[in-house]
């Protein structure tokens, strides 16, 4: 059992009322532990000699009984039924980690309400020298097959040990983090001539689990290695699963013999085989399970890369060690370092970080996931301007269809620059963009073509909003629609990219659904959104068609009873 600790004195010696102890004050003292005398969960007796020094003054030798406490609950190693040596990871609120000696690898983890996080393959095989296919595997000195090594190297099936000299890290002492280590061997000098030492801090926290990977190259001469934490994510269907953050990225794509591409969707969804390595990934992923209303949130440092993967049925029945169904429940997203190798320096070192957090899965990217809310309406007449503008600024977060016009800077309703007549009658025909959705909200905005005319039909509560307003002119303005597809008849980009365009004076305008961001509004003016002047409300997504709530009364629920009673001050 591993210990940490710090000393509490049971001698007299070391208490305030002994004469010795203010002489004892100001000295320099070295241990050494004589015997453990009795040892608990909690406690270890020991025997200790001291050796206490003032000054040049001759020391003074004491032997005494220490009392060690365990600053937190020691590490247990226990063997699983396998006999594999793994520890088990705990904190307060109730979430855990089982962390495996074998691959250095994290195989669960817990959130408090004891939910299982990560994947584990129904068939895993958990017999050395075999990977174990779920939880968190390390992928070194090689990632895939880029290198001589077998696939994803080979840190995964060996057996690590428990760092005990962890620095130049704090020591973790306590029982939510442990310290493992992997040094080469004689027989890895043979194959990747090259001495290291692989170091892995788990940390579990309150609804986080960190990993801290680190590098050191022991040998003479430079070390080069890929490396991947290959997280194997549970999530609850992947027909239901979105990744936001690597929108507009170049990627690899190992299903087409690693040929680059750039990524075109919006957020990446899943109706097939993927095995991507995303390049110069940013910090943060999100990777939203609409079914389970959670969200993955991957933050990382050091790893530039990100590995998109799922077998797909396929290659999931092809796999021994994956259930045939399995595929639907599992994504890996991992944190990687792939394009470009590390290189390390005799004795230099690398480090990198990882975090998993996983929050509610109204959150997405910064904004508001609209498929988990319904946006409801309450007209309040007078309202106290503050509380009036915290509301309206969660509704233009979350969801604000608009017509986006480049020209301008500001909020909505705020622009300086009022589209003048002579720009939107006489000659010019306007061009709006309007974006074609990829399933979700076609009500608002719909751009259906017909096969046998060939005639594309462009509709929906954008468009008759745009028309109906239009038609509120006192002038004639011309304007067209252009779908924003590309050849394939998919949207051509983001909406971000889409706003871009217009900024760029590629199109005069844009009709549909396009979430008022800041951002997007230091390029284009928005319109405001299409509600009364009132207050934005969100609740929680209910079974019922769009904008339908079972209660009339629901748009209560996110106020709190102080705004409430406030409102209901203002509104008498
Ligand atoms: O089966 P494994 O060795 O764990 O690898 C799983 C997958 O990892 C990577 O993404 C590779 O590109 C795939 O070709 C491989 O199938």
């Amino acid at each position: 059992m591993q210990r940490f600790g710090w000393i509490c004195f049971e001698s007299p010696l070391a208490q305030e009322h002994n004469p010795l102890f203010s002489l004892l004050k100001n000295t320099t003292h070295s241990l050494k532990v004589q015997k453990i005398e009795s040892e608990s969960d909690d406690f270890q007796v020991l025997s200790i000699n001291l050796e206490w020094r003032k000054g040049k003054a001759n020391p003074f030798m004491s032997s005494i009984r220490a009392k060690l406490r365990t600053k937190a609950m020691s590490l247990n190693i226990i063997h699983d039924k396998d006999g594999l040596p793994k520890i088990i990871l705990t904190e307060p609120t109730g979430s855990s980690a089982e962390v495996l000696l074998y691959g250095g690898q994290v195989i669960s983890w817990k959130n408090e309400r004891r939910e299982e996080l990560l994947f584990m393959s129904s068939k895993a095989f958990w017999k050395p020298p075999k990977a174990i296919r779920g939880g968190i595997p390390v992928c070194f000195p090689q990632f895939g097959n880029l290198g001589s090594l077998e696939q994803h190297g080979f840190a995964r099936n060996r057996m690590w040990s428990l760092d005990n000299d962890p620095s130049p890290l704090p020591p973790a002492n306590n029982q939510s983090s442990v310290d493992l280590v992997l040094k080469s061997t004689e027989e890895d000098l043979k194959t990747s001539p090259r001495g290291f030492e692989l170091r892995l801090r788990i940390c579990l926290s309150a609804g986080k689990l960190t990993l801290i990977p680190r590098v050191r190259n022991v040998d003479s001469k430079s070390f080069s290695f890929t490396f991947a934490l290959r997280n194997y994510l549970s999530v609850s269907d992947i027909s239901e699963v979105r990744v936001e953050g690597l929108e507009t990225l170049d990627y690899l794509d190992n299903l087409m013999r690693k040929e680059r591409f750039t990524e075109q969707a919006d957020a990446i969804t899943f109706d097939g085989e993927m095995d991507r390595v995303y390049l110069s990934t940013p910090t943060k992923i999100a990777i939203i399970d609409h079914e389970k209303k959670r969200t993955f949130e991957l933050r990382k440092d050091g790893m530039p890369d990100s590995v998109v993967w799922n077998p797909w049925d396929k290659k999931a029945k092809a796999m021994p060690d994956l259930g045939d169904e399995d595929y639907k429940t599992m994504l890996c997203v991992d944190s990687a370092a792939i394009e470009t190798p590390i290189i390390l320096k005799p004795f230099e070192e690398w480090k990198g970080r990882q975090e998993l957090s996983t929050v509610s899965s109204s959150y997405c990217s910064g904004q508001l996931d609209p498929r988990q809310f319904v946006m409801l309406h309450m007209e309040i007449k007078r309202i106290k301007k503050q509380t009036a503008l915290l509301y309206f600024v969660v509704f233009l977060s979350f969801f604000a269809p608009s017509f986006a016009s480049h020209g301008g800077s500001g909020w909505p309703g705020k622009s300086a620059n009022i589209i003048p007549r002579q720009q939107l009658s006489g000659n010019k025909k306007l061009r709006l963009a309007v974006p074609q959705k990829s399933g979700w909200f076609s009500e608002l905005v719909n751009i259906n073509r017909n096969l046998q005319t060939n005639a594309t039909i462009i509709s929906g509560f954008c468009i008759d909003v745009f028309r109906a307003a239009i038609e509120e002119f006192d002038y004639q303005v011309d304007y067209e629609f252009i779908p924003f597809v590309n050849a394939t008849g998919q949207c051509n980009g983001t909406y971000t990219e889409l706003i871009d365009q217009i900024f760029f004076q590629n199109y005069d305008g844009a009709v549909g659904d396009v979430t008022i961001t800041e951002n997007r509004s230091l390029h284009v003016d928005f319109t405001l959104p299409y509600t009364e002047v009132g207050v934005g409300m969100i609740s929680g997504y209910q079974v019922l068609p769009f904008f339908v709530s079972n209660s009339m009364w629901i748009f209560l629920k996110p106020l709190t009873t102080d705004l409430l009673l406030s409102s209901a001050a203002f509104l008498s």
